[in-house]
């Protein structure tokens, strides 16, 4: 069994790789198939189809696309779109051109609609409009689902989405603009200690609600959607072989989650907001019940998860973190 882990430098990627490299020790009989950017581009069709038809792989799980927060979303929109669309066609057509018969992708909760009933169902899907903010993005990752379903109406094969609400964890990226909110106060609050700053500012109202899930938890329910079988996948997404929704089903504000990152990382001054800055959508909890029916639901709490990360964002060093 040969499967591609296509984005396995990345934060999702990597855990799943560390979770499959667990079961291939364990005795399963599978070899991991891996390509950084630079030695793959995956928004490059002909690299693409080459690699595909001479590696041949089994499977393939597409955790690579151009990834950021708000602001980058909002500053990158072409690349976002353009990047994200190409690499969602390279892998999936090709894949099916070299015989793949099964393939997962991730898309994002930002693909239903910014003013969707709370918490969202998966069938909220093309009911309204999207978050400005992300639009672009949101676009191309319900290009992939489509892509996926169908491939699967047309072709017969079995390509399947997960769509995770906002990940942190080991691996993220902790550029101070780039990145999503998580990583980024991670590593405001950490300075901020460290020099006994009296205040540090977050952006937007501190308002806006949202759901966390550990990049772990994220990648276990990745392979558990993998490793469904196909009647079992077919029935929960009615008869569509379309998408589930991945969380843990609660969500805190911005402040909230501010004050438990400024706990974790010792910082004792002011919170200050700067509503210069966007909020995006106001609230983006899913609906994680069909997850649940299936009988996976996620095991390590925020402020846990948090308290995990930091650490791991100690062991590394500023000079070893992702930033870009
Ligand atoms: N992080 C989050 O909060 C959320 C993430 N998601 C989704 O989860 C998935 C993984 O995200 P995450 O791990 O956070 O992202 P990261 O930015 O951590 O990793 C993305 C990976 O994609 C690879 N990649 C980007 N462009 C290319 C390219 N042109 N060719 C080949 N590889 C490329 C990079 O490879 P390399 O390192 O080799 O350059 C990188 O390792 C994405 O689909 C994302 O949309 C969904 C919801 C929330
Ligand atoms: C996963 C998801 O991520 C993006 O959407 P988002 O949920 O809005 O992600 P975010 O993590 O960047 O922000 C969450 C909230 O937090 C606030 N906020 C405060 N202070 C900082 C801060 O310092 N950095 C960031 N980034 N946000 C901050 C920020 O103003 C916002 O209200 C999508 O574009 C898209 O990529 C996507 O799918």
């Amino acid at each position: 069994m040969k499967i591609f882990v296509a984005g396995h430098r990345g934060m999702v990627g990597g855990a799943i790789l560390r979770q499959l490299q667990a079961r291939k020790n364990a005795g399963a009989n599978i070899e991991i198939i891996t390509r950084t950017s630079t030695e793959l581009d995956l928004t490059d069709q002909a690299d693409v189809r080459e690699f595909m038809q001479s590696v041949l792989p089994n499977q393939v799980i597409l955790a690579a696309a151009k990834v950021g927060g708000i602001v980058a979303n909002n500053n990158y929109p072409a690349q976002f779109i353009y990047e994200n669309l190409m690499m969602e066609c390279n892998v999936i057509h090709q894949a099916y051109e070299a015989g793949v018969q099964n393939l997962l992708q991730l898309g994002s909760s930002c693909i239903y609609p910014k003013m969707a009933e709370q918490p969202m169902r998966e069938d909220a899907l093309l009911t309204g409009e999207l978050e400005p903010t992300n639009e672009p993005y949101a676009v191309a990752k319900i290009a992939g689902i489509k892509l996926c379903e169908s491939y699967n109406r047309q072709y017969g094969v079995d390509y399947r989405s997960v769509m995770p609400t906002n990940l942190y964890g080991p691996g993220d990226n902790f550029h101070p603009e780039n990145s999503h909110v998580l990583p980024a106060l991670i590593r405001r609050f950490h300075e901020a200690a460290q020099t006994s700053a009296d205040e540090v500012v977050i952006w937007g109202t501190g308002t806006p609600m949202r759901e966390f899930l550990h990049v772990d938890d994220m990648a276990a329910a990745s392979l558990f959607v993998m490793d469904l079988d196909p009647d079992t996948y077919k029935r929960e997404t009615q008869e569509m072989l379309s998408h589930i929704n991945v969380g843990s089903g609660t969500d805190v504000t911005i402040r909230e989650l501010a004050e438990t990152v400024a706990k974790v990382t010792g910082f004792e001054g002011k919170l200050s907001f700067d509503s210069t800055k966007p909020d995006g959508a106001p609230r983006k909890l899913m609906d994680v019940s069909r997850l649940a029916r299936l009988g996976w639901t996620y095991s390590t709490e925020l402020e846990e998860g948090i308290r995990g990360t930091y650490e791991w964002f100690l062991a590394q060093g500023p000079n070893n973190l992702r930033s870009k």
